[in-house]
């Protein structure tokens, strides 16, 4: 799990170290990062660096220093001023100044651009010289390795403006916002965190990483059983919709539910034809899944009740999600994508879309329920206001029938006895996990198929046997 830090947050932890240990060099240790990621990118050629007048600008001229030892390296001072020091290293190693014009030039046979305009100090969007480098870089598919964030995001929000768009991201101690929340993320390319000695505390946002995944996913042991695995009820589907029965249960029956019963509207045949392991009808079970594929019922709001009733945690999703019963909703689990969000919320699609963390925790700390908001970024909140992040996937996932899938893994997951935002990111995350090792246009179920394959996989299959 990694923590995900406000730039105040990060700025706080800066500000300890150098008053507890006012030796270490913060600026060298981030400059040797960028330095060797650069390496790492292309080993050889020239390199550009674009050079902010803060301190942004002064990891990528220490960077420059240790770059010039041994390959050629243009600096280009966008501002005209820069970290005097670093300026000197840089120059001292070789490295060579150009103006704006030349660094455009340059570009047609450079290896790499170091973006180091702007970081944490970054305001949103690009001074117009700057915007025409960056695209230039873009048009022209130069690799270019951003310090700390590409400049023109803004580190603390996942909305874009112009900006750099980085192949290569290496930023320090912890991701900020804009590294894991899209649209911002995508500009980033991939991420590289370095360590530079900072002491991170615990924090009320963070993101979820494979290991987290495998190391929680529930595996049966010599003494499980159907039930001791955990049974799922999957009220999902229509006359209308029975599809979303078909692909609720890929879901659950995928993810490892010990035993999935279908208690829907959609056909027994169909489900059985498809699924001959489903028990159809009602009896003993540990979760439920709610809504997917319903479509107009007009008794929603009595088959949410029936799970309040009976005490059985809910993966809430769909159709329901409008019918929540009174009180409290501890231990369930809200699944809607940012349209359903934003009418629980009585607001617009947009304002979800642009204050994601605020509308998901607002909704999660008056329901009592965990609440998974799903999209190209998948937040969990919780009642206390703890967000965490799913792992991120590639985009082949948005597409209809995702989500049906989606709500079936929770089912089994909280049937499993996992609580309910670990449910939620581990369902999230596992859907991504397995898109990102199957790309492709793969359907919705069609992914879930492989999905046993990728939880084999990460949690490991133990040996049966010793080996003689
Ligand atoms: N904190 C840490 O632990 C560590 C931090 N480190 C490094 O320090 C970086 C933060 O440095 P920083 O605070 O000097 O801010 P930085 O990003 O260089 O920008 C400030 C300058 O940019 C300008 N400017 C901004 N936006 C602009 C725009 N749109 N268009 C034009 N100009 C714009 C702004 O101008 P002003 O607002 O003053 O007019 C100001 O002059 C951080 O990202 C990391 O790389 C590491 O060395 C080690 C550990
Ligand atoms: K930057």
């Amino acid at each position: 799990m990694r923590q995900i830090l406000t730039s105040a947050q990060l700025r706080a932890a800066e500000r300890h170290i150098f008053d507890t240990r006012p030796d270490v060099d913060l600026m060298s240790l981030a400059a040797r990062e960028v330095a060797r990621v650069t390496d790492l990118v292309e080993p050889t050629g020239k390199v550009i660096v674009a050079v902010g007048p803060g301190n942004n600008g002064g990891d990528g001229l220490f960077a420059a220093a240790l770059l010039a030892e041994h390959r050629p390296v243009l600096l280009w001072l966008v501002n005209g001023r820069a970290h005097e020091e670093g300026l000197i290293a840089a120059v001292v190693a070789g490295a060579q100044e150009v103006d704006a014009v030349s660094a455009i030039g340059a570009l047609a046979d450079c290896a790499v651009v170091i973006d180091a305009f702007t970081g944490l100090g970054s305001r949103p969007g690009l001074p117009p010289q700057v915007a025409t480098f960056a695209a230039a870089c873009e048009a022209q598919a130069v690799q270019v390795v951003a310090v700390d964030l590409p400049s023109g995001l803004d580190a603390d929000l996942g909305r874009v403006s112009t900006s750099f768009q980085a192949t290569h991201t290496v930023t320090f101690a912890a991701p900020k916002p804009c590294h894991v929340q899209q649209p911002a993320a995508a500009r980033c390319g991939r991420i590289h965190i370095a360590d530079i000695g900072l002491d991170i505390q615990e924090t009320n946002q963070r993101i979820a990483e494979e290991a987290d995944i495998a190391g929680w996913w529930p595996s049966p042991d010599e003494g499980s059983d159907k039930y001791s695995r955990g049974v799922v009820t999957l009220d999902t589907g229509s006359e209308s919709y029975p599809g979303a029965a078909l692909l609720s249960c890929a879901g659950a029956l995928h993810a490892g539910a010990g035993m999935v019963r279908y208690t829907g509207r959609a056909p027994s045949g169909l489900i059985l034809s498809r699924f001959p392991s489903v028990v159809i009808g009602d009896g003993r079970a540990e979760a439920t899944v709610l809504g997917s594929g319903w479509g107009d019922t007009d008794n929603a709001a009595s088959r949410v009740e029936w799970a309040k009733l009976h005490n059985l945690p809910a993966v809430v999703d769909a159709d329901a999600l409008y019918s929540l019963p009174r009180g409290r909703l501890d231990g369930w689990l809200l699944t809607p994508h940012a349209g359903e969000l934003a009418r629980l919320l009585g607001c617009t699609r947009a304002h979800v879309e642009a204050e994601p963390l605020a509308c998901v925790r607002e909704v999660s700390r008056t329901s009592g329920a965990a609440v998974l908001l799903k999209g190209a970024t998948q937040y969990v909140a919780e009642p206390s206001g703890r967000v965490t992040l799913a792992v991120r996937g590639p985009a082949w996932t948005a597409r209809a029938g995702s989500g049906d899938v989606l709500a079936g893994i929770c089912g089994a997951l909280l049937a499993a006895g996992l609580p309910a935002w670990k449910a939620g990111v581990m369902g999230a995350s596992i859907q991504a996990i397995t898109a990102g090792r199957n790309p492709g246009p793969y359907t919705p179920d069609e992914l879930s198929a492989r999905m046993p394959s990728t939880i084999a996989e990460l949690v490991g299959q133990p040996s049966s046997v010793s080996p003689t």
